[in-house]
């Protein structure tokens, strides 16, 4: 995915926000879906991606979706993201509709790949879309320097993208979208592409990021242990048309050491989204 696509909808916040751990801030959805539907009109026929999905995301919540390929997962994080219209219900993103919250910079968006422009350094890269948001110098160097110290990649702005293995180049991605300072992180399959230990790393890393930030995160991903290890929400989806079978909510604590997933409550949580995905599967 090129990287004027994301420029386009990584974002800040405007608003403002309620305080972590405020009053509302364990029951305000940000992110709600009712009745949604999307077609695609194709040269080969309709394709029906979505069906009737029906989901709210409170603030603050870790939330994976997981399903089949082809079941609609980037398609509703790019509905959120106003990057395709439903054919059929409603999404509204803080309150308003995701065109809107694109406007206002409510998201920041982080791709599967990282998308990185190889002659900006990675400081460059991450300035590039707060230069065309005319945000100024002294304020972009300061965001630059926390967000690359949020994905602990502090001392690497002068570095070129090719002088950074896979993680850390996703790493960069992410603080890009950061470095908007929205309150909302959707992530499509950020690690799908880097081995299992740099994943682990990133996901230990991503969990730390969320406990200092508390943002809200929509988090697609084919893999169950990913999700049940980064999730408070785990949203099971079936194969097209894509339709929510399960919603769970993870009973895991908030503080996850890597070897939370050998314990039975982590494994429970594992066992029964696989059950989901099967059961999804039957229907077909
Ligand atoms: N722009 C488009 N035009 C036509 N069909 C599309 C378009 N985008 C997605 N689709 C189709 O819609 C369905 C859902 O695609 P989507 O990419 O959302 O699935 P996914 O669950 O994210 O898949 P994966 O896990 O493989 O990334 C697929 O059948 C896909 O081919």
């Amino acid at each position: 995915m090129a990287f004027g696509n994301s420029a386009d909808v990584m974002a800040s916040k405007t608003d403002g926000a309620t305080p972590i751990g405020g009053r509302d801030a364990a029951t305000e959805a940000v992110i709600s879906a009712r009745n949604l539907d999307l077609t695609f009109q194709t040269n080969d026929g309709p394709i029906h991606a979505l069906k009737d999905v029906n989901l709210d995301i409170n603030k603050g919540e870790f939330v994976s979706f997981i399903g089949p390929s082809g079941c609609g997962k980037t398609t509703f994080l790019r509905v959120m993201a106003d990057l395709e219209q439903p054919t059929g219900g409603t999404v509204t993103v803080n309150g308003v509709s995701p065109q809107e919250a694109r406007r206002s910079r409510a998201y920041g968006y982080v791709f599967q790949a990282a998308g990185l422009y190889p002659w900006r350094t990675i400081g460059g890269n991450i300035r590039l879309p707060l230069e065309i948001m005319g945000i100024s110098k002294a304020e972009q160097a300061e965001r630059v320097a926390r967000v690359l110290e949020l994905v602990e990649l502090a001392g690497f702005e002068k570095k070129f993208p090719w002088q950074l293995s896979g993680g850390m180049q996703q790493r960069a991605s992410i603080a890009r979208a950061l470095s908007f300072d929205a309150d909302i992180l959707l992530m499509d399959e950020p690690f799908g592409a880097l081995d299992e230990i740099v994943r682990d790393h990133l996901n230990e890393q991503l969990l730390k990021l969320w406990a200092r930030t508390r943002k809200t995160v929509a988090f697609v991903t084919h893999s169950i242990p990913e999700a049940v290890y980064l999730s408070t929400k785990i949203v099971v989806m079936s194969p097209r048309p894509g339709r929510i079978t399960d919603v769970i909510d993870s009973p895991l604590p908030h503080d996850r050491p890597l070897e939370i997933r050998e314990t039975p409550e982590f494994l429970e949580v594992a066992h029964r989204v696989r059950e989901g995905l099967r059961a999804g599967h039957a229907d077909v």
